[in-house]
C-alpha cells in the first residue's frame, strides 16, 4: 500500500527511542558497517545505537562509533534527523552525524564488520530503504530533516526536507 498523503499525523507524533548515526567520509570513501546483531542486523549502516540515559545524542555517536568499530570521530557534525514511524516496534528518532576524520582502525567488534565504500559505489540494495532519500544529501553536506513510515522492513511513506538548521 502507498499513501499520497502522510498515514502518520507528524504535530502529533513522539518518538519513543532516541538514536544515533555516524558517517565518517575521507578521501572520497565512506565508512559504514555490516550491523552483526540488533535492528537491521544484516543491514549496510553506519555505526550508531540507542541513546542511553544521562547522554547526549554526540556523547552517544561518540561512544557507539567507539564501541562498533573502535575509532573516534573528529569535529563531528550533525546534519540530519530521521523521524520513524515503525509500526510494529516503537517509534525511533535518530540524530545522523558526518565527520570527515577519525583516530584508530576501524576494527570487527561483536556488532559490526567496518567496510570501505567509495563514494560511487554505495550499497543502497543492501542498506535500509530510507537511506537513498538523505545519505547523498549527508554526502553532499546539506542538513535535512527525513520522515519515514514503515511496516517491517519496507517503507510506505517518506517525505525529506533539507536546509534545516539544527
Ligand atoms: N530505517 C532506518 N534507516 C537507517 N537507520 C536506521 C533505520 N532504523 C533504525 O533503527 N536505524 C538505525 C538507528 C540506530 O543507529 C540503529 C538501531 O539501533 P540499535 O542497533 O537497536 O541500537 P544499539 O544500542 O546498538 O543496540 P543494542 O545494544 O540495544 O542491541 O539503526
Amino acid at each position: 500500500m502507498s499513501f499520497i498523503s502522510s498515514p502518520v499525523d507528524w504535530t502529533t507524533w513522539t518518538p519513543v527511542i532516541p538514536a544515533t548515526l555516524m558517517f565518517i567520509v575521507k578521501d572520497g570513501r565512506i565508512l559504514l558497517i555490516e550491523k552483526k546483531r540488533g535492528l537491521g542486523a544484516g543491514k549496510i549502516n553506519g555505526p550508531g545505537g540507542k541513546i542511553d540515559a544521562g547522554e547526549t545524542p554526540l556523547e552517544s555517536v561518540m561512544r557507539e562509533t567507539q564501541e562498533e568499530l573502535c575509532v573516534l570521530p573528529i569535529n563531528p557534525r550533525k546534519l540530519g534527523e530521521l523521524w520513524f514511524s515503525m509500526g510494529d516496534i516503537p517509534d525511533i528518532l535518530c540524530h545522523v552525524y558526518r565527520a570527515d576524520d577519525f583516530t584508530g582502525t576501524p576494527t570487527e567488534t561483536e556488532e559490526a564488520v567496518p567496510l570501505w565504500y567509495s563514494l560511487q559505489s554505495i550499497p543502497y540494495q543492501r542498506m535500509w530503504e530510507d537511506d537513498i532519500h538523505w545519505l547523498p544529501l549527508l554526502l553532499e553536506d546539506k542538513t535535512f530533516l527525513g520522515k519515514f513510515v514503515f511496516e517491517g522492513d519496507s517503507m510506505q511513506w517518506s517525505h525529506v526536507e533539507t536546509g534545516v538548521a539544527w
